[in-house]
């Protein structure tokens, strides 16, 4: 890494947080996305987090709000974004939208920047192939919510380079996190099988066998889970979920990926969880 400035793209809920633990980490910040609404109502999102994790986390509040955001720059321009050692992508999960960032960012980026992809599940080697030297590009799978998810899964593009690989493990384990890194196809482990799982309950619900509570109740004391399938889906976000199960479903063109109708209709409705405050349950 040639410097300690971090440039983040897409300042939604992935954004926001990663930008908080970035920053709280010590390195400067440019938070950047091309809605003007989305970048006034960061900060508010990041307070959101960071008074979240410091409930959840000991130790979180040992680094004060102010100077954590103090080392964060809200914008909507990419002035500044020559200089960010890393560039980390979190904008949304269409194919399209990050192609756009790709190519906006190969003519501003320095050449020498390592790219962190945050994607839940398109193929890293395939969003690599958008950007002018492959090998310097890698996933970041990034759990929510991001403070508190110490595990990230890092995943090898098919042309990432030995020299990417360590920097991102470097920079992760300088955020306190422990990276997995593993081989890429769409959906990595982690999406793979939670998607399969968080579709499935969307199903029991449209069928009318179990409630939402009674699914993620049934998951979480019988099998241990912290948190219940359709509470993770709405954390996540309907929406983003319901992409990622078009992208599994058009990677491996394998039924058992289809979209539950119900889900689908969520998201055309509008209620897309915690982040329209209507999903599965009411925030
Ligand atoms: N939400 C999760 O729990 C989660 C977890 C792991 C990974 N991810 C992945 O992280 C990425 C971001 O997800 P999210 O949940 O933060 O999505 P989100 O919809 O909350 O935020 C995406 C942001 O990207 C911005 N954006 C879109 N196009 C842009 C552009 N051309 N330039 C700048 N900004 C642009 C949007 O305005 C939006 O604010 C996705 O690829 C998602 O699959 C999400």
């Amino acid at each position: 890494m040639h410097n300690q400035l971090i440039a983040i793209i897409g300042a939604g809920v992935m954004g926001c947080a990663t930008a908080l633990d970035v920053a709280r980490a010590g390195y400067q910040v440019i938070l950047q996305d091309h809605s003007e609404s989305v970048i006034a109502l960061a900060p508010d999102r990041i307070r959101r987090e960071y008074r979240s994790a410091c409930f959840l986390q000991r130790g979180y509040g040992e680094v004060s709000l102010d100077v954590i955001m103090d080392r964060i720059s809200l914008q909507i321009h990419d002035a500044g974004v020559e200089e960010a050692g890393i560039i980390i992508e979190n904008v949304t999960e269409h194919l399209d939208s990050k192609r756009e960032v790709y190519a906006r960012l190969s003519h501003k980026a320095h050449p020498e920047a390592l790219y962190a992809l945050n994607t839940s599940c398109i193929s890293v080697t395939k969003l690599a192939s958008y950007l002018p030297d492959p090998g310097r590009a890698i996933g970041v799978h990034l759990m929510n919510p991001v403070p508190v998810k110490t595990m990230v899964e890092v995943i090898k593009g098919q042309h990432t380079t030995l020299e990417t690989e360590q920097g991102m493990v470097a920079f992760l384990e300088s955020l306190g996190k422990n990276p997995v890194v593993i081989e890429d196809l769409p959906g990595f482990v982690s999406n793979r099988l939670s998607h399969l799982l968080m579709n499935e309950a969307a199903f029991i619900v449209q069928d009318g066998i179990a409630t939402a509570e009674q699914v993620d109740a049934i998951m979480k004391k019988g099998f241990n889970y912290q948190m219940g399938p359709l509470e993770t889906a709405d954390l996540i976000g309907l929406d983003t979920v319901v992409h990622s199960l078009k992208v599994l479903y058009d990677s491996y063109q394998d039924p058992k990926f289809r979209c539950c109708p119900m889900l689908q209709k969520m998201v055309d409705a509008g209620q897309w969880g915690r982040k329209t405050g209507q999903g599965f349950y009411a925030y």
